[in-house]
């Protein structure tokens, strides 16, 4: 019956006019291909391998291409009905956990983290079905101050939120941006609570600069204890430490009302094991509210990712509890929303696209994927159960055993849970738990969920459900995309690929879903070769496409003309301005001739034993200047990465190939009419002109962000090594 149900799911429209548009493409790309296979240049001159490296490329761009539309072909919206899982479930929902990841205090500000804590303790939700747990892997006591600090603070704060029902519930994204009220009576209360928030974060805020707690302050909770004994971020005992203890009937608010369990969690670490960084982290939170709570519902989210909207959990609950469809249902995954994004979007990270279009479509051929934050899932699939026929979930399972322990009692069982040789010689990490060995944990762990026969969904609510802190820097964006494109990369190249373990257990368009991002970083090759070869080949009088005078070019202008217009429509769509798809037009070059490049090399390192699998925090904050220059949409380059060198020496190479290549065309030296060379004078000039932003950087620009003369010397060196040497 219709109105049982408590999700709907509706068709995406525009689907004729895409579809139409895919299978025109499609030809092209065919028509594409024959002529590169049949035109290739006699002899066994560079011409001749300069042509059969285009029909590699395209090759694989071609196939590249048709995998991504596989989540294109029929994407859905759900959409949920939360009056009628009211009225069904009232008393009886389900408890939920709250999984919340640190790594370090460095990079992710205490205060940053107790905001998204705060956010997550007032969702609109029974407060005594709720645990939040913080997973401090920085091990610092900076954290667990500002934890036992927000503790307190909950307690204001809780009441104020639902009184007034405010949005967004994180206390710092709410008083930056909510205009006082006019009410003076709320006025008179709103002032009181921000003042109690600003007075709190400064406390935080300079223990934190001063790298320590003050003694007056240690003294008043015995947690702080822990760190008596002068230990390290590497180098500790399993902490754990019950603040709030919602079962305890002295744990109120300032208005006498229940507050969610509240649970700082810091597993032991030492030099001689592995930690498996933050799939580590959340097996160990795992065991850890095993014997505390123990919620048959799990969400986590990152440290920088505050909850938006204080119905997530509702929303999700209606997928889970959903009776007809509810059971097969692995998991509820949100998209990853940024609030710290400029308008148009520098560094091509708004993730709009992929949020918009791409996590849609595969909720349509088998679910999204789990992106690690943001998503809710079941403790028992996580935990390895197996899909079966009639499975039905035991909503009220809680803690099995002894249910009269002392606070202390389960700390002490919660600690021995959470040492570095539980785990030894037990299926954590594998079969149990989100899995080790990958840098992108969450993708390997939701793709293991879908074989074992459970599907997922993805809920994009209009009201975001999460914001969280987007890479700011070029630096940084380029190490989040080469850990993500490695990861994906090395889950296509492990037993775990998608074509092989997946065969015949998720469908081949799911399959298809997953490669979108597993064959990121190989994509990386051909992109190389298309933005080097081509431009050389101007300036050398080496043609590499047909002719304006000829009819082959008709193929490869539709395609390029109609691809880049249907990525624009997408964008726009999506949510981005025209100059951020333009801005994200560069920087799809950008990442992929180095992050992807990396991911491929790191791969390839890893899988002949040369290297180990790392997981290197983005960091949260930035300097002043650098800030600046990002609000101002200025990239942000500086240091002599060498991946700066490799951006540089692109660019500068087709700066010299086009200046190169059309003097001789007008000067008629060569032979080289401009009609001839007309598709390569294009992409040598489009890649000119997606430039501008580094030849700035490299000529004129004089702030710290401008690229520094050292990588522009090595830049002109490669590229005068390009010219020397007859590659083509
Ligand atoms: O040893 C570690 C390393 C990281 N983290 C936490 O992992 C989260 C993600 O790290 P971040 O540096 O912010 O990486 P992002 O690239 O922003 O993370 C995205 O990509 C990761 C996989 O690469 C996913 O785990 C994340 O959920 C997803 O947001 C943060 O909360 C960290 O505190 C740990 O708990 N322990
Ligand atoms: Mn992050």
């Amino acid at each position: 019956m219709e109105e049982r149900r408590l999700f709907a799911t509706e068709q995406v429209g525009g689907r004729a006019v895409y579809r139409f548009h895919a299978v025109t493409v499609f030809v092209g790309i065919c028509l594409v291909l024959y002529y590169r296979a049949t035109h290739v240049p006699a002899g066994s001159g560079a011409g001749r391998a300069a042509w059969l490296g285009m029909l590699a490329a395209e090759l694989w761009l071609a196939f590249y291409w048709v995998i991504t539309q596989a989540v294109r072909w029929s994407p859905v919206r759900r959409r949920t009905f939360k009056d009628r899982l009211a009225a069904r479930y009232g008393e009886r929902l389900p408890c939920v956990d709250i999984f919340v990841c640190t790594a370090d205090p460095k990079s992710e500000p205490p205060s940053l983290v107790i905001a998204t804590v705060l956010s997550v303790m007032a969702y609109n939700y029974p407060a005594e079905k709720l645990s939040v747990y913080l997973s401090d892997d920085g091990g610092s006591i900076l954290t667990f101050y500002a934890l036992w600090e927000a503790s307190a603070f909950a307690q204001h704060w809780l009441p104020f939120c639902k009184r007034y029902n405010i949005q967004p519930r994180s206390p710092a994204a709410y008083f930056s941006d909510s205009e006082k009220p006019h009410d003076l009576h709320i006025l008179k209360e709103w002032s009181f609570i921000k003042g109690l928030y600003e007075a709190m974060t400064e406390r935080i805020d300079s223990a934190a600069m001063s790298g320590e707690v003050p003694e007056q302050i240690r003294v008043k909770h015995k947690g702080f204890s822990e760190w008596n004994t002068g230990i390290t971020s590497k180098d500790h005992q399993p902490i754990v430490q019950i603040l709030i203890n919602g079962k305890d009937s002295n744990a109120v608010d300032s208005e006498a009302n229940v507050l969610p369990t509240l649970v700082y969690m810091a597993r032991e670490k030492r030099p001689q094991y592995h930690h498996n960084f933050k799939a580590g982290a959340m097996n160990a939170l795992i065991r850890v509210s095993s014997v505390i709570s123990n919620s048959p519902i799990i969400m986590n989210v990152d440290c920088d990712m505050y909850s938006n909207n204080s119905d997530s959990i509702i929303d999700a609950l209606c997928f889970f509890l959903d009776e007809e469809k509810g059971q097969k249902i692995g998991f509820v995954q949100y998209p990853q929303n940024y609030n710290n994004m400029t308008k148009n979007n520098i560094y091509g990270n708004s993730l709009n696209v992929i949020n918009q279009v791409e996590l849609s479509g595969l909720d349509s051929v088998g679910g999204p994927l789990y992106i690690g934050t943001g998503c809710f899932h079941r403790r028992e699939i996580l935990c390895g159960r197996r899909f079966a026929e009639g499975y039905k979930e035991d909503w009220d399972r809680r803690i099995k055993g002894k249910t009269q322990q002392s606070i202390d009692q389960i700390e002490e069982t919660a600690k021995s849970l959470a040492t570095c040789a539980y785990e030894q010689n037990t299926q954590w990490g594998n079969e149990i738990g989100v899995k080790y060995g990958c840098p992108v944990e969450d993708v390997i762990t939701g793709l293991a969920i879908h074989c074992r026969g459970w599907e997922s969904v993805y809920m994009n609510p209009p009201r975001a459900a999460f914001l969280g802190v987007g890479p700011t820097t070029l630096a940084q964006t380029i190490l989040q995309h080469k850990r993500w494109s490695e990861g994906n990369f090395s889950i296509f190249l492990s037993k775990y690929c998608p074509f092989f373990f997946g065969h015949g257990k998720i469908s081949l368009r799911h399959q298809m879903g997953y490669l979108t991002y597993g064959l990121w970083a190989p994509n990386s090759l051909p992109t190389l070769y298309y933005v080097t070869i081509p431009s050389l080949g101007l300036l050398k009088g080496t043609l590499l496409f047909p002719e304006i005078t000829s009819r082959w070019i008709i193929p490869f202008i539709y395609i390029s003309l109609v691809k880049n217009v249907y990525s624009l429509y997408e964008a726009l769509l999506s949510g981005d301005t025209l100059r951020g798809w333009w801005n994200g037009q560069r920087m799809w070059m950008v990442k992929r001739i180095t992050s992807y490049l990396y991911g491929v090399i790191d791969t390839i390192r890893k899988l002949l034993g040369l290297s180990m699998m790392g997981f290197v925090v983005t960091s949260k904050v930035s300097d002043e200047d650098e800030s600046k220059r990002y609000e101002q949409e200025i990239m942000e380059f500086g240091t002599s990465s060498p991946e700066h060198v490799i951006i540089s020496t692109i660019a500068l190479l087709n700066l010299v190939c086009m200046v190169g290549g059309l003097s001789q065309t007008m000067t008629g030296v060569g032979h080289m009419p401009l009609n001839v060379f007309f598709i390569q004078v294009i992409l040598c000039g489009l890649l000119v002109i997606i430039n501008i932003p580094v030849y700035e950087a490299m000529f004129l620009r004089k702030d710290r962000g401008s690229i520094p003369l050292s990588v522009t010397l090595a830049a002109t060196g490669f590229v005068t090594f390009a010219l020397m040497v007859p590659i083509i």
